[in-house]
Order: C-alpha cells, then structure tokens, then sequence
C-alpha cells in the first residue's frame, strides 16, 4: 500500500518516523512520504521528517498542553498550512494516507480527527487513522482526551486501527522508559501491513494484494493488528503446525488491542519463504479465524519474504464490540465524569453511532 504518513502530536511524529524509518531499513518502498505537525516546536525539532509548526498565534510553538480542544481547534484553523506541506506529495500512486497520534495528549487527540475531516474532502484515496490507547496507569486527563477523540476519529476517518500502549509494555518497565521499544514494534508490525503487496519477490497466486489490506477496512469502525513469528522447517509440510500456531498467537496474545476477537472482517497474511509456507496450515489458520472472529470475512494471502522464520500477521476490522474497549470507554467516561467542570454531558461526550454498542 503506497503510504504516505502524518504523524500529529509528539507520539504521532515519533511513530511516523519509526515507520517510515522500518519501511526504508526493509527496502518495502511502502511509505512514499511522511510529515509531523505539531504545535510544540520543540518535539518537532528532532524529527528527520518535514515538518509543519501549527497553531504559533495561539501557543507560540509551545504545544497546547493537553487540551484536545484547542489541539482540534488549532488544526482546522491551520488546516491549510498542513495541505500546502502536502502538495506536491500525494502522487497518483499514493494508495492510503495515514494519520498517526497518541489519543492521550492535546494536539495529536484533538488534531488527528479534524485533521482526517479536511483530509477526506480534498482526497479519494481512503483516509486512515492509526491511533494509540493511553495506557492503564496514565492519567484521568490522558483518558478523558482518548475517549473524545477516538468518537470522532473514528467517525472521520474511513478506519481507525488502534494501538494499546499497554499491549506493548515489558513487565516492570513505565509505558515512559518504554516508548522507543513500543514504538519499534508497532513500526513492525504495521510496517509489515503497508508492505504487504509491495516488495513482492517471486509473485504467485496466493500472494497477498493491497486490494485486500482496503476491502477488509472497509468495515470500518475499529480495527486491530495481530503478530506473532516462529522458526520455520524447510519443508512447508513441516510447517503446518507452525502456521496455525503463530495465527492463533497474533489473535490471542499478539494483538494491538488485546482481547479483540469478534470483528466484521479479517485478513490473515502468513510471511515468509514462499515454498516454507504451507497452504494447508493457512487454508486451516483461516478456518480458524473464521470461527474465532465469528465473521465470514476471512481474506488470505502470502508475503514473500527471504527469512528463515515465519510470520502471521491478522488484520480485525469492524471490533467495536471489544471488552478491552469496552473497559477503556468506560474509564473515559469515569475520567469526565470526575472531572471538576465536566464541559459537556458524558453521555453526549461518547454518542456516536459505530461505538454505540459500547455505550
Ligand atoms: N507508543 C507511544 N506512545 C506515546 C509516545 N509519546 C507519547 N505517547 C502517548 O501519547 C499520549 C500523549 O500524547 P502526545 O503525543 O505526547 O501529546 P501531543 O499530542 O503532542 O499533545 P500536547 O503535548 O498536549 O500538545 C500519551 O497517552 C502517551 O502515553 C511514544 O513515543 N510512543
């Protein structure tokens, strides 16, 4: 999928920046472009992308400290300076855009969405959001600004695939220390997404296609990205229990929202040495996703890649219905609920028509 990212907020440029970084140690040429905004200039400061300083009339380069609202303000104020840096960089070729932020903060939370608005009436090609979950232990604020956001990045973006920080996190170790970590692994595992139908070597019929990575999008809504990877035999036949395996993990134990199992749709892309790959354990592997996700949807297809391992990797769409975001809604609402001057009525605060389940 021919990419261009934009990373907004601090963890929105970092984590551009990892992808964009993996796609090009890969050689995948999936990321064609990417760009950070930010109103903190110095977060921008050390990006080795192209950047956009927004909101300097409101927050003079000093970031808006949390506040989601005035973040979502700056952005449609500015929205333009943010277009302007992107012309020129969408070619035709240009498959998706993806619109990178941490949920937690101001800009990214407030940001992101208004900035998936703009970019949806300008652009045909789909608009997607890449958004990370505050984790357990941070603030009533950080949860508070996730929740509002997500209800509308949601609703603008065609799909939003969402990222628990908790999901990533080594024991002992604060979501803080952790942030380079965490964000190595989501570059993996969402660079391996991008680049599934792009660096193909050897093409073959079972060979996954970007087409695949869009129509299971299509959902909507929420989606959910699973990896898991194990050694493999030279001999496919040998690797029929393997495959079926590391599926299972990436669902059950290696997802970017964990606990995500009932979706609308799926793909499931199996990467690795073309004749390792057995079709028996991924023709299985999909029977079993279609089982577990309790959706008919289940697309397939092959990565070839020259490793000696091999790897799944399941893409959920449509997981609204989820107990981890069944949990993380309602701490939000608890976050605004405590709060001193709640602005709004809870209830309305969280209103929107594909969470509505959640509700
Ligand atoms: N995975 C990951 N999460 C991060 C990183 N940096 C911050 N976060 C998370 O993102 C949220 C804070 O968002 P930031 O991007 O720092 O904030 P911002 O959008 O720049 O907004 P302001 O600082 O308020 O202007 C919190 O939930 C953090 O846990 C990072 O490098 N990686």
């Amino acid at each position: 999928m021919k990419t261009v990212l934009i990373g907004v907020g601090q963890a929105g440029g970092k984590l551009a920046t990892a992808l964009a970084e993996f796609d090009a140690r890969m050689e995948f040429g999936a990321v064609s472009e990417a760009i950070a905004v930010n109103t903190a200039k110095a977060d921008l400061q050390p990006l080795p992308l192209d950047t956009v300083l927004i909101g300097q009339d409101r927050v003079n380069g000093h970031g808006v400290g949390g506040d989601n609202e005035l973040g979502a303000e700056v952005m449609q104020a500015d929205a333009l300076e943010v277009m302007d840096a992107l012309d020129g960089r969408i070619s035709s070729k240009a498959e998706a855009i993806w619109v990178v932020a941490g949920l937690g903060g101001g800009t990214g939370s407030g940001g992101a969405p208004a900035l998936a608005r703009e970019l949806q009436r300008v652009y045909d090609v789909p608009i997607y959001g890449l958004g990370i979950l505050p984790g357990r232990d941070e603030g009533a604020i950080y949860q508070a600004n996730a929740g509002r956001s997500l209800k509308t990045f949601a609703r603008e973006a065609d799909s939003v695939l969402l990222v628990d920080n908790d999901a990533f996190r080594s024991s002992g170790e604060s979501v803080e220390e952790g942030f380079d970590a965490i964000n190595e692994a989501i570059a993996r595992r969402i660079g391996l997404l991008l680049a599934s139908g792009e660096a193909v070597e050897g093409v073959g019929e079972s060979v996954v296609d970007t087409s695949e990575v869009i129509n299971t999008l299509r959902s909507g809504g929420i989606a959910s990205l699973g990896y898991a990877s194990a050694e493999s035999s030279e001999s496919a036949e040998e690797n029929i229990n393997t495959v079926m395996s590391t599926s299972r993990r990436a669902v059950l134990s290696g997802a970017s929202l964990p606990n995500a199992t009932d979706a609308d749709s799926a793909l499931l892309v199996v990467a690795g040495q073309p004749d390792r790959i057995p079709r028996k354990g991924v023709e299985k592997s999909r029977r079993w996703l279609e089982d577990e996700t309790n959706s008919m949807e289940v697309r397939g297809g092959d990565f070839p890649l020259g490793s000696e391992r091999l790897a799944s990797l399941v893409l959920l769409a449509g997981v609204e219905g989820t107990q981890r975001l069944a949990e993380f809604m309602e701490r939000a609402r608890q976050a605004v609920r405590d709060a001193e001057e709640p602005d709004e009525d809870p209830a309305d605060a969280f209103a929107n028509d594909q969470l509505e389940d959640l509700m």
